[in-house]
C-alpha cells in the first residue's frame, strides 16, 4: 500500500492499496486467504445482498457477491445513480461525503454484508449502516481490508440503532495481519 501527502503541517496520509506496485499479488492473497473463506461462512447464514462503498469497495464486493450467490448493491457518491435515491452524509478525516442507494434496492429484513477496502474514521461504514437501517435491512456484519489504526478507532464493532454489536473486522492494520479477523 501506498501513502500519499505530507504529515505536516496537516497530519494526513492518504493511503491506497490500489496504487501500489504490487497491489495484484496481495489483493489476490486476500481474496483467497481471507475474504473468499469468510464470503463462503457468510453463505450459511443466508446473507442475500452484499452492499459496496463506491469507489474501492467495488473491487472487493462483487467477487464476493459472484462467490455466495447474493445480490450487488452499490452504495454511491452523490449524483451516480439514476433513479430515487436515499442518502446520508457522513464525515471522514479529510472532510464530508453523501453516500447514495437506491431506493427499492433492499427490502425490508434483508440480511447484508457490508463490504469496503479500508476503515479510516469509520464514518463510511456508519454511514452505510445508518442507510440500510432506514430501509429495515438486517446488517450481519462489515468487513473491510484494511485498518488504519492510527485513528484509534474500535472497529472490532459498531452499535446499530437498537444497540447491538455489528462486527466490523479489519484484515490488516497497517498492513499487519489483525488480530480479530476469522
Ligand atoms: O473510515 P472512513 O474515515 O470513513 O474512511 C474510509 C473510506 O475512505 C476511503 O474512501 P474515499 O471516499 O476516500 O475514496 P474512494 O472513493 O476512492 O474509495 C475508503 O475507500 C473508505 O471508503
Ligand atoms: N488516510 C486515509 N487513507 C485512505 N483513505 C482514507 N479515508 C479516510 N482516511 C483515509
Amino acid at each position: 500500500m501506498r501513502s500519499f501527502g505530507n504529515p505536516y503541517p496537516v497530519k494526513f496520509l492518504y493511503k491506497d492499496f490500489t496504487s501500489s506496485d504490487s497491489s495484484i499479488l496481495p489483493c489476490i492473497d486476500i481474496f483467497l486467504g481471507f475474504i473468499m473463506p469468510k464470503a463462503h461462512l457468510r453463505n450459511s447464514f443466508f446473507v442475500k445482498s452484499i452492499q459496496c462503498v463506491e469507489a474501492r469497495g467495488f473491487i472487493f464486493g462483487p467477487p464476493i457477491a459472484l462467490a455466495i450467490g447474493a445480490k450487488f448493491v452499490p452504495m454511491r457518491k452523490p449524483n451516480k445513480l439514476p433513479g430515487a435515491v436515499i442518502s446520508e452524509e457522513y464525515s471522514l478525516e479529510y472532510g464530508t461525503d453523501i453516500m447514495e442507494m437506491h431506493v427499492g434496492a433492499v427490502q425490508a429484513g434483508e440480511r447484508v454484508l457490508v463490504i469496503d477496502d479500508l476503515i479510516a474514521t469509520g464514518g463510511t461504514l456508519v454511514a452505510a449502516m445508518k442507510l440500510l437501517e432506514r430501509v429495515g435491512a438486517s446488517i450481519v456484519e462489515c468487513a473491510c481490508v484494511i485498518e488504519l489504526p492510527d485513528l484509534k478507532v474500535q472497529s472490532v464493532c459498531f452499535l446499530n440503532s437498537t444497540g447491538e454489536p455489528v462486527p466490523a473486522l479489519p484484515f490488516l492494520m497497517n498492513n499487519e495481519p489483525s488480530t480479530g479477523f476469522l
